[in-house]
């Protein structure tokens, strides 16, 4: 693709296979895209499906212009010092991993390295991503554009002071799933209440989408639309008042401080 360069992806699991199919059905051309990973047959399936040269030799992101590091925190250590030897500070190096600061990156490569740190989420497989960046010390302009329109074949894409991805990774990096479990909790409600699985299924997750779309097509507080829902003395009220009584509220509170904390914890962790 033109004014993108060529990309290296080290690491095609979940986030490294959604974000090459991104890449692909963004418009860039599956020679200007190299993928490194480890697992022989995975290899092998991605090769396959989308047509890109797959290796498993880190030496070989020598060259390719942008650099996109998408193993699990706990490698990124040992894929950082393998790959040290082949970096430049002409090439950018842009990081999905939770937790890992560009000051970590940094400071396993050549000095000077442009780095950029990502906190992408699965919908991007689906091009609704929600990706956020942040630039380390020697990025420019011109490295942050090009992190940026690479990020944008999946979906949107912001700019975040790099102190604020950690509660970004508990929010949209691990969103998808807490929206998921709902998803999972209310099929069960109605497997209980009697409904087919597949009736139940089917009326939950389009009233998830169509949520989703009034929230992004009215601009509506959601406040407001819940309210609209709710009538005086009705069925919303009477179910709003168990999640209350449960403490839901304070369980999602709960539960985006631990990501947090988990995000903060895992660029120095082993486990
Ligand atoms: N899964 C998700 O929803 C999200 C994941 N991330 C981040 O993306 C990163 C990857 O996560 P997943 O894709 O879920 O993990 P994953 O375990 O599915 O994929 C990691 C891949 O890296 C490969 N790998 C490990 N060491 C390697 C090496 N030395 N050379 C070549 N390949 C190597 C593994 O074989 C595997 O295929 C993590 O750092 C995670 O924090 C960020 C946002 C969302
Ligand atoms: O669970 C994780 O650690 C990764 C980062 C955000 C979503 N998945």
């Amino acid at each position: 693709m033109s004014g993108t360069g060529t990309v290296a992806v080290i690491g095609a699991g979940v986030m490294g296979e959604t974000l090459l199919s991104g890449l692909v059905r963004g418009g860039y051309d599956p020679g200007s895209l190299l993928v490194v990973e480890k697992r022989r047959e995975r290899a092998a399936e991605l090769a396959e499906r989308y047509g890109v040269r797959v290796v498993a030799d880190l030496a070989e992101v020598a060259g390719s212009d942008t650099v996109a590091l998408v193993v699990k925190p706990q490698d990124m250590g040992s894929v950082l010092a393998e790959i040290a030897p082949h970096v430049v500070p002409g090439q950018l190096v842009v990081s999905l991993a939770a937790g890992i600061t560009t000051a970590y990156v940094e400071g396993r490569l050549p000095a000077g390295v442009p780095v950029v740190r990502v906190m992408p989420n699965t919908p991007a497989l689906v091009d609704e991503g929600m990706a956020a960046i942040s630039p380390g010390s020697h990025c420019d302009e011109e490295h942050l554009a090009r992190a940026e329109a690479m990020l944008a074949a999946t979906g949107r894409v912001v700019r975040v002071p790099e102190k604020q991805q950690d509660a970004v990774t508990a929010i949209s990096g691990s969103g998808p799933a807490y929206l998921f479990f709902v998803v999972e909790s209310m099929i069960e409600a109605g497997v209980h209440l009697g409904l087919p699985r597949s009736t139940a299924t089917e009326l939950v997750v389009q009233t998830l989408v169509g949520s989703a779309k009034m929230l992004r097509e009215t601009g509506e507080h959601p406040t407001v639309l819940r309210e609209r829902v709710t009538s005086p003395g009705g069925t919303t009220a009477a179910a709003i008042r168990q999640l209350e009584d449960h403490k839901v509220r304070a369980a999602f509170i709960g539960a985006m401080e631990a990501a947090r904390d988990r995000s903060v914890a895992l660029a120095a962790s082993d486990d």
